[in-house]
C-alpha cells in the first residue's frame, strides 16, 4: 500500500493507495499530524510500503511530519521537489523554486489528462489559476484569498460580522442578494470566486480560443464547479501530479 499525501496550509489530504488490488484503500481529510495518524491507526489491515507527499508548508514542518510517518510507519517518505521541466511542462516562474509544489504537481496532472492547453483552477485556502499551452509551457498564474480567508478577514476587521457554520451552509444554496449578514457575506464572497472563475476563462479564450481544458480542484470545488458546466472537476488532481513527480519502484 502507498499512502500519499498533499499537505496545504490549512489541511492535510490522504489517501492509500492498494498497489495489489489496484485501487483506493481508504482517504480522508485532517487538520493536524496526529489527526493523520490517528485516522491510519483505525484502519485493520493497513500496511505500508511506501509513502510519497507534497507539501507548502515550511521545510520544519514538513521534515516533522516525515519523521513522525517514518517512526510510526517504517515507511520511507518521499516528497516531490521543485523542476523547471517536467512531463513535458516547462514551468514559467522567473525562480522556478517559488512556484507553489501543489500547483506544479496539478500542472503536470492537468496537462497529462487534457493533452493540450489547460486552465487550471484550484480552490483551496488560497485560490489558483494556472494556465499552460500546447506545447506545455506555463504561462504563470494567480493567487488569492479562497473562501476561507475571505470570509475569515471580513470577521476579524469588522465588529458584526459574526454567524456559525451551519447558517454558512444554508445560506450558500442561493445568489440572491443577502437579507441577512450571513447571507450578505457568504453569498457576496462565493460571487468573487464565481467571478474570478470567468475572469479566467476570458483570459484562456483569449489566448487559445475554444481550443483548452478547464479542470476545478481544491475543497471549494463545488461552489464555482456549475460556473464551467464544461470544466473536469477533478478533486485529486494534485495527486495524479504526484504520482508522476514521485514514481515509486
Ligand atoms: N472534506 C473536506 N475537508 C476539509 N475541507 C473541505 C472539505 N470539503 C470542502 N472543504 C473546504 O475546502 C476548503 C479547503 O480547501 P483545501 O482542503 O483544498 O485546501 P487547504 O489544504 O485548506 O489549503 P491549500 O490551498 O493550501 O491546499 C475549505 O474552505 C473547506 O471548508
Ligand atoms: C498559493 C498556495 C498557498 C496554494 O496552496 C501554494 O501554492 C503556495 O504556497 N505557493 C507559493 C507561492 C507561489 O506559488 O508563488
Ligand atoms: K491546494
Amino acid at each position: 500500500m502507498i499512502l500519499e499525501l498533499d499537505c496545504g496550509n490549512s489541511f492535510i489530504k490522504w489517501r492509500v493507495l492498494n498497489t495489489a488490488a489496484g485501487g483506493l484503500f481508504a482517504e480522508g481529510v485532517v487538520d493536524s499530524d496526529q489527526a493523520l495518524v490517528d485516522s491510519l491507526h483505525t484502519f485493520d489491515g493497513l500496511s505500508l510500503r511506501s509513502c510519497r507527499l507534497v507539501s507548502v508548508r515550511t521545510s520544519e514542518e514538513t521534515a516533522a511530519l516525515t519523521r513522525i510517518l517514518e517512526r510510526t510507519f517504517g515507511v520511507l517518505v518521499v516528497c516531490a521537489k521543485p523542476a523547471s521541466e517536467m512531463s513535458g511542462v516547462r514551468n514559467g516562474y522567473d525562480d522556478y523554486e517559488r512556484l507553489g509544489l501543489d500547483r506544479w504537481l496539478a500542472m503536470l496532472g492537468g496537462f497529462h489528462l487534457a493533452a493540450g492547453a489547460c486552465l487550471i483552477l484550484d480552490f483551496g485556502t488560497a485560490v489558483t489559476a494556472d494556465f499552460i499551452d500546447a506545447e506545455g509551457e506555463h504561462l504563470g498564474g494567480f493567487i488569492c484569498p479562497g473562501m476561507p480567508l475571505m470570509r475569515n478577514q471580513l470577521r476579524t476587521h469588522t465588529r458584526n460580522i459574526r454567524y456559525g457554520d451551519l447558517a454558512a451552509e444554508r445560506a450558500l444554496t442561493s445568489h440572491a442578494p443577502g437579507r441577512s449578514t450571513v447571507e450578505a457575506v457568504e453569498r457576496g464572497c462565493s460571487l468573487m470566486l464565481r467571478g474570478f472563475v470567468l475572469t479566467q476563462m476570458e483570459l484562456a479564450r483569449s489566448y487559445w480560443g475554444e481550443g483548452f481544458t478547464v479542470f476545478i480542484t481544491g475543497g471549494d470545488a463545488g461552489l464555482v464547479a456549475d460556473v464551467v458546466p464544461d470544466a473536469r472537476v477533478v478533486p485529486d488532481l494534485v495527486f495524479v501530479g504526484l504520482a508522476m513527480a514521485c514514481p515509486l519502484s
